[in-house]
């Protein structure tokens, strides 16, 4: 199979689950292993690729990304890297995803801020992720509440492969813990109604400014209400930009330099982050959650070179 781009386009999807003789839910479990170099590991060494299925019909790859010189919590796990892709690609909802390594429980909570994330379905490809469970297990005496929920996981395993994401994270805490039903998820539609701050000095307003806005107006910060964007230009002129996701759980949130380092993964052409020149951060004055200062090191790690410019909405 050809080494698989981070979006693949439902028509593409279609004819080579029909080339392979599987469905489309199918394919995805056999792009899992030809993505794997897509992932950029350099501390571990061990790549994760995840390959979600988006209700449109097009497929999304996600990989974990690493950042030599940062505290590790800076990574991008694949499932994120996953559904900030399809947030990115205002893909309205994730229903299947496989993914080479079971997921962790940071990613199995960062999943809940999907709308019905209890019935996401993922297919683990490490054959050793489920046979550790069932072997451990059978060993112990002593059958707990998170044992029998494990050897439920296994039993609930469907004859195509996929577990539901409830059977492997059980007594959810979520949006739905913290939100009113109403509020608008990850992947639903976002308009923050942000505008820039102060005088522009007579300035028109960059393009880099303007799409670090456009970003703050789609993040997902519905916790702190503190939205946050990130533009990034590359050596090329060529332009990325992600927003501020955040978790009911605080930690697993994704920030918007992070974000933006997705879609320049995705599609910088595969280019090493020192290729970033220029970054804008836009976010609010006097916020609670600020990004500034966490986004200023990050880059000046990662991109030496990089000009960084912070506006207040
Ligand atoms: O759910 C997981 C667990 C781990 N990793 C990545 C993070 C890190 O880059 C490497 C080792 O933990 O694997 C993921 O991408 N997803
Ligand atoms: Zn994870």
């Amino acid at each position: 199979m050809d080494r698989p781009s981070f979006l693949i386009h439902a028509e593409e999807a279609e004819s080579a689950a029909k080339r392979h003789g599987v469905s489309v839910v199918n394919l995805l479990p056999l792009l899992v292993n030809p993505a794997k170099p897509l992932a950029r590991p350099p501390i571990s060494k061990f790549p994760v690729a995840a390959v979600g299925l988006g209700s449109s019909g097009r497929i999304f790859v996600g990989v974990n990304v690493e950042f030599p010189g940062l505290p590790l919590h800076h990574s991008i796990h694949a499932e994120q890297f996953l559904v900030a892709n399809l947030t990115l690609n205002s893909e309205p909802n994730l229903r299947h995803f496989s993914v080479s390594a079971a997921p962790c429980g940071h990613c199995r909570q960062f999943l809940q801020e999907i709308r019905d994330a209890p019935d996401i379905k993922i297919l683990i490809t490490d054959p050793n992720a489920f046979r550790d469970a069932v072997n451990e297990n059978e060993n112990d005496a002593n059958e707990n509440d998170a044992v029998k929920n494990e050897n439920d996981a296994v039993k609930n395993k469907e004859e195509d492969g996929y577990v539901r994401l409830e059977s492997i994270l059980p007594h959810r805490f979520g949006p739905n813990d913290l939100l009113e039903r109403d509020v608008p998820l990850l992947l639903e539609p976002h308009d923050n109604r942000l505008t820039i701050l102060g005088v522009t000095n007579g300035h028109t307003d960059s393009d880099l400014k303007l799409t670090a806005l456009a970003a703050a107006n789609r993040s997902y910060a519905p916790y702190s209400r503190c939205p946050s964007g990130v533009a990034l230009v590359d050596c090329e002129g060529r332009v990325y930009r992600g927003w501020y996701m955040e978790s009911a759980a605080y930690n697993p949130s994704l920030g918007p330099v992070q974000a933006a380092l997705v879609d320049f993964v995705a599609n910088g052409g595969g280019g090493g982050f020192e290729r970033i020149v220029g970054a804008v951060l836009v976010e609010k004055r006097d916020a609670v959650v600020r990004q500034e200062h966490t986004a200023r090191m990050l880059l000046q790690v990662i991109a030496p070179k990089c000009d960084f410019e912070v506006f207040h909405c």
